[in-house]
């Protein structure tokens, strides 16, 4: 790998703008056959998505994924969605009792319109057979895999039948993979989203290590279609972890989906918990987010997400933020 850097190294350069307001900045996005507000979705875990913030996103034309860690609720979870007349997006492993029940919701006349193949270490024969699996099942399911993080998992993904990958491996905020492991893109996680985003032919959906809503633009810049996105959307009022209060200020829980509150052991685990500062409603983040990215595209010198996939930038190791804080 020539250049290695991460978020917080780089600075995008700005173009000639070519709006009178932001306002007509477009930041939708079209993914698997529907159209989005923004190129964001919120990470598959139990503490930060559940059926009722599904149903919220997928309502007001955001992109969702409902975690896989109460498996048991699923196929009830996918009827209701399409009852109601909404996508359903949902996450499987690759354990045998997973592909029981992709053939369980094909009897069941179910297809889920999104279906994340959602596991650590994404660039496996389990992962391949999966895909192959629901491609047989549920042909009619989009089906993102991961997570990954170098070109030639996304290419083996994709020739399996994988309509989008997910790269990431150990750049979450309550991600230890790389301290327990020694492996992954934590620390270089933008430079690895754009090796695997070159060999990519399919869409690739950036996961973690967003830290500010700047990085969404540039993930783009570096060929992300979508950005998941964990820590920044934890600690809202309808986030599902448990508020506590301390000092007199509010904290919601935040923890990884491989830490042993999520396991309920203290087996491979490779994620921590931690307490984050409660931030409100979920929709002022979702509105400021969409603000922010329409500014994005105007410094781009256009006036929709695309601008942003040719703009020039400069690295500036380590040397942006200099203790800088947004608030
Ligand atoms: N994006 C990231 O950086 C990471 C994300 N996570 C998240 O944690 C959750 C749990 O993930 P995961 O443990 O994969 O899910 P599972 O517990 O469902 O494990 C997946 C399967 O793959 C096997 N496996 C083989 N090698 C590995 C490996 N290196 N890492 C993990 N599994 C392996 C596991 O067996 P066995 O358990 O016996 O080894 C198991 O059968 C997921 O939501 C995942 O996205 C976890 C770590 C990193
Ligand atoms: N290594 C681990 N990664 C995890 C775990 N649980 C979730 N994740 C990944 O983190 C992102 C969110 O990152 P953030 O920086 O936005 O907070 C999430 O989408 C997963 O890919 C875990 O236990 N270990």
């Amino acid at each position: 790998m020539e250049n290695v850097f991460d978020y917080e190294d780089i600075q995008l350069i700005p173009e000639k703008c070519i709006v009178k307001s932001r306002k007509e900045c477009d930041t939708s996005i079209e993914f698997g056959g529907r159209k989005f507000r923004l190129p964001v979705v919120p990470s598959n875990m139990q503490t930060i998505i559940d059926e009722k913030i599904a149903i919220y996103l997928a309502e007001n034309d955001y992109f969702y994924i409902m975690h896989r860690f109460k498996p048991e609720t699923r196929l009830d979870f996918v009827k209701e969605m399409q009852e109601r007349g909404l996508y359903a997006s949902i996450s499987v492993g690759v354990k045998e009792e997973e592909f029981d029940f992709i053939i369980e919701l094909a009897d069941a006349g179910l297809t889920p319109e999104y279906i994340t193949i959602d596991i650590a270490h994404g660039h496996a024969d389990t992962v391949i057979s999966m895909i192959k699996h629901i491609k047989k099942y549920l042909p009619n399911s989009f089906v993102i895999a991961g997570n990954v993080g170098t070109p030639q998992a996304v290419r083996d993904l994709e020739q399996a039948g994988a309509d989008a990958t997910k790269v990431g491996i150990g750049p979450g905020k309550v991600c230890i993979t790389k301290i327990k492991t020694g492996f992954g893109t934590g620390g270089w996680q933008l430079a690895a989203l754009r090796w695997c985003a070159k060999a990519a032919t399919k869409p690739v959906i950036a996961d973690g290590g967003i830290r500010t809503h700047g990085d969404i633009a540039k993930s783009i810049r570096f060929g992300a279609s979508m950005v998941m996105i964990g820590s920044l959307f934890a600690g809202h009022e309808e986030s599902p972890g448990e508020t506590i209060e301390k000092d007199g200020k509010l904290y919601k829980e935040y923890f990884g989906s491989a830490s042993e509150f999520q396991k309920g052991e203290r087996r491979n685990v490779e994620g921590k918990k931690m307490w984050v500062e409660y931030k409100g409603p979920l929709q002022n983040t979702l509105t400021e987010m969409e603000e922010d990215l329409q500014s994005s595209i105007s410094y781009a010198g256009g006036n929709k997400l695309s601008a942003l996939r040719n703009v020039d930038y400069v690295i500036v190791k380590n040397s942006i933020f200099n203790g800088d804080r947004v608030y």
